[in-house]
């Protein structure tokens, strides 16, 4: 049998969901055994398939999270890309199946698919209903708004809720997203779509304004940071906090594990700055086919990425995860088995990514180092959280020390 290496990211019930797959498609054949490894965090993932590489020891799939998707596209020589992997494995793969906002990220302006849109999520507001009504809170209030969640915040703590608000992925939700949200750039260059001469644009009025409500609540003891990944999703689940910013793709742990009443709200918006948002913005990560592997291992990686495509797989991944569906079908065969009616707000997350056409500031960001700019802007969060710093000053310091990066990725490209 031929050995197909894939490298992902997963733990806890997504960890547990991946194997399923990985074994179903085993057991499905015997040409090919798919052997899956979890390498780290996101950021670890990427550094151990880049380390691999340089070593000759690459795998040959590898999970890559949205943010490096950029250092991902520009290391030719490296990946192979998925479509050419397809037409050459001659396993079954229709390009125009996969849903425009997610394909779009991940695929040249020729319209090429680089790499394979495997668990793409988008940022929502989960509550927390029992704590809500412990803290004397209809759990039914409108939280459309940020005006809104901020009232509601002043009553949770009044109530006596000692974690009204946390987060999990404070860059991409509170910033990234944010930006696309209210339809403005976060970077120059259509968010670096257009170019690699970008520049960042994180600290204009907007995001100031935002981060700035934040850290006010930061301040009161109203939102609790937990950390810059999504350390928040443990005190969540725990059913510890009352409102939590997070991933559609929170809803794998939240609804295996919490033992209370939950439910999924759209992120919310600035009402002072848009009277309805934009659309919101991609995540999750795409897998990756390395180069340096021989034609009957790619034909196993070809058969397997269509496994992972096809219509049941992507449906019960989508309904057990919160990741978006990858292709139309499956999202349809979702609605028609009725999932969406049964787990009410399991589709916003489609409905706030699709429902607009995306504008230059909203169809995602295409950041070289981006994974190293997050940490800087991290950093930069965490001081503005413990009140050392305004939020203009952290995202102007942010943005001088971004665009070092930035012009030494320009440079090295
Ligand atoms: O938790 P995920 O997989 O939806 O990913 C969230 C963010 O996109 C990570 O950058």
């Amino acid at each position: 049998q031929t050995e197909v290496q894939f490298w992902h990211a997963f733990t806890g019930r997504l960890g547990e969901l991946v194997k399923a797959q990985v074994e179903e498609f085993n057991a499905s054949q015997d040409e090919f055994v798919v052997v899956e490894s979890h390498k780290g965090n996101y950021s670890e993932t990427l550094n151990a398939g880049i380390a691999a590489f340089r070593a000759g020891e690459q795998p040959h799939i590898l999970m890559v999270f949205e943010v490096g998707t950029a250092t991902m596209m520009s290391a030719e020589g490296a990946i192979k890309p998925v479509y050419e992997v397809m037409a050459e494995s001659g396993a079954s793969f229709d390009p125009d199946a996969y849903i425009g906002a997610v394909k779009g990220y991940y695929t040249t302006t020729e319209g090429d698919m680089l790499s394979l849109p495997f668990n793409s999520s988008t940022p929502v507001l989960w509550v927390n209903r029992d704590a809500m009504e412990a803290a004397g809170v209809d759990p039914d209030t409108d939280l459309s708004t940020w005006e809104k969640v901020g009232e509601v915040l002043d009553q949770l703590k009044a109530g006596g809720e000692e974690c009204p608000l946390v987060t999990a992925w404070q860059s991409w939700i509170h910033l990234e997203n944010l930006s696309a949200y209210h339809d403005v750039p976060f970077a120059s260059q259509d968010n670096g779509f257009a170019g690699l001469d970008t520049e960042l644009m994180l600290n204009g009025p907007v995001q100031v304004a935002h981060l700035t409500a934040m850290g006010d609540w930061a301040k009161d003891g109203k939102f609790i940071y937990t950390g810059r990944r999504n350390e928040g999703g443990a005190n969540f689940r725990a059913g510890e906090c009352a409102l939590f910013t997070e991933s559609s793709a929170g809803y794998a742990g939240i609804s295996s594990e919490a033992e209370f009443a939950f439910d999924v709200r759209p992120l919310p918006y600035w009402e002072a700055v848009v009277s309805e948002p934009q659309n919101t913005i991609i995540g999750g990560a795409s897998l990756w086919v390395m180069e340096g592997h021989k034609a009957d291992e790619y034909k196993g990686v070809g058969e397997f990425l269509s496994f992972l495509s096809s219509s049941d797989v992507q449906a019960a991944w989508h309904q057990n995860t919160g990741y978006l569906p990858i292709t139309a079908e499956a999202g349809e065969a979702t609605r028609a088995a009725g999932f969406y009616d049964e787990n009410p707000g399991t589709d916003i997350a489609v409905i706030q990514m699709t429902a607009k056409e995306p504008t230059a500031n909203s169809k995602g960001l295409r950041l070289g180092s981006f994974d190293q700019i997050r940490g800087i802007i991290d950093e930069e969060l965490e001081a503005v959280w413990s009140g050392e710093k305004t939020a203009q000053e952290a995202m102007d310091s942010a943005k001088e020390r971004g665009d070092a990066l930035l012009r030494r990725f320009e440079s090295a490209n």
